[in-house]
């Protein structure tokens, strides 16, 4: 099937901005009402605490969240490490998570580097979340028993691959942490989008968790950073191992002044209109019987290419054909994405879906959630010559 692209007459060149890319919501660019309200930053230094701009940043999320303290993070990274990193303290210790968490998948094994820390990576039997069944059936307890590396933490994502993890079964699992005096941690990078689909707030999440990492820099649109956000104590650690990780930088005021651009903004409305989007390509998916790996709560769509034996190749350079920016089976939303985009990313999916039938792609070994080097060639090494090929 082929279509002409549809591209409005004042449509940019792809390439120069975030609507047309679907790589992920990192990709979002900072608004020019964040570009001008730098000017206006405060320009302390932030390692003596002394950066008002910063201090607000953190003061403000802390508060959304029921927190005592906020700790500004350049990255989400660093706020998931050093903040897992702060609720361990004797080895041999363990830290629970899902085998798809970012912490254990794609923070370049800093649990084990920076924390000395083992992990239990765990594939929920529901195939979607863990439940607490999943975790009893995992952790390792504290039972003295010299071989094992008991669980101190518990380490949940929300969202997860886009799904919103069910109030009630993190509600149960903090009452087992508790019985079990183990923490629980949030890597929240995308909990601003759980926050407006479920009608959970911060708050209440904030009462289940000892440590939210809130990033900024995804579906919010900051150009970077995150907040750590936990009681008084927890954030003053946190911010020694900050230090000793080289993330004490300076004048961050005007990366804060940006963030609050976006919590003090209309950020409910962004991700509203991120959550329709991927809504809508999930039902033409399934209008179209195009499986997918995983609901589509929020702003994700994930295709589930092996199942539809698609090649993820060929969908970056189907995507590209039609002017959208894909890496792989992760279709990811974000507010400045148009409604275009999502027409010519729909042609691109089908289109690569139909390709599949006569050319059937078997993945060799794990698939790149996140990345697919676009190539020339199909898996047999002919050419994919009718797909014209961008490099970016
Ligand atoms: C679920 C999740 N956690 C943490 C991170 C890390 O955030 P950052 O890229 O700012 O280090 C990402 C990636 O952006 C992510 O997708
Ligand atoms: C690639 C990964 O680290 C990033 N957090 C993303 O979701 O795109």
């Amino acid at each position: 099937m082929t279509a002409s692209v549809k591209k409005s007459a004042d449509a940019e060149p792809a390439y120069s901005s975030a609507a047309n890319d679907l790589r992920s919501d990192t990709f979002t660019t900072p608004t020019k009402e964040m570009l001008e309200s730098v000017i206006h930053a405060s320009i302390g230094d932030a390692v003596y605490n002394e950066d008002l701009d910063t201090i607000a940043l953190e003061t403000t999320v802390a508060r959304l969240a029921g927190k005592e303290a906020g700790l500004f993070c350049v990255s989400g990274t660093l706020s998931n490490q050093i903040g897992l990193r702060t609720h361990l303290f004797q080895p041999p210790y363990s830290i629970l998570c899902d085998y798809r968490a970012h912490v254990y998948t794609h923070e370049a094994a800093g649990l084990a580097i920076l924390s000395q820390a083992m992990v239990t990576p765990v594939i929920p039997s529901n195939g979607d979340y863990m439940t607490l069944e999943d975790i009893k059936a995992h952790y390792v307890p504290d039972d003295g028993d010299i071989h094992g590396a008991p669980t101190r933490v518990l380490s949940l994502e929300n969202t997860l691959h886009g799904i919103v993890y069910p109030l009630e079964e993190l509600i149960r699992i903090k009452g087992w942490c508790l019985d079990n005096d183990i923490k629980l941690h949030c890597d929240g990078a995308r909990i601003w989008n759980a926050v407006v689909e479920s009608g959970v707030s911060l708050k209440q999440y904030g009462e289940i968790f000892d440590s939210i990492s809130i990033c900024l820099s995804k579906s919010m649109g900051a150009p970077m950073g995150s907040v750590l956000v936990g009681n008084s104590k927890f954030v003053k650690k946190c911010n020694h191992f900050r230090k000793q990780q080289g993330g004490g930088i300076r004048q961050s005021g005007m990366m804060c002044r940006m963030a609050l651009c976006a919590v003090n903004g209309d950020w409910k409305t962004k991700m509203k209109h991120s959550h329709k989007l991927a809504h809508d390509l999930a039902d033409f998916c399934k209008k179209h019987d195009i499986p997918l790996e995983s609901p589509a709560d929020t702003n994700f769509v994930f295709l589930d290419l092996q199942k539809a034996k698609m090649n993820p190749d060929v969908l970056v350079k189907k995507g590209l054909k039609y002017g959208t920016k894909l890496m792989g089976g992760r279709v990811s939303f974000h507010y400045q994405v148009t409604n275009e985009t999502l027409e010519n990313v729909k042609l691109a999916v089908l289109e690569t879906f139909e390709y599949a039938k006569e050319h059937p792609f078997d993945t060799n070994g794990p698939t790149k959630i996140y990345r697919s080097e676009s190539t020339d060639f199909d898996i047999h090494g002919n050419p994919i010559s009718d797909i014209k090929t961008y490099k970016y």
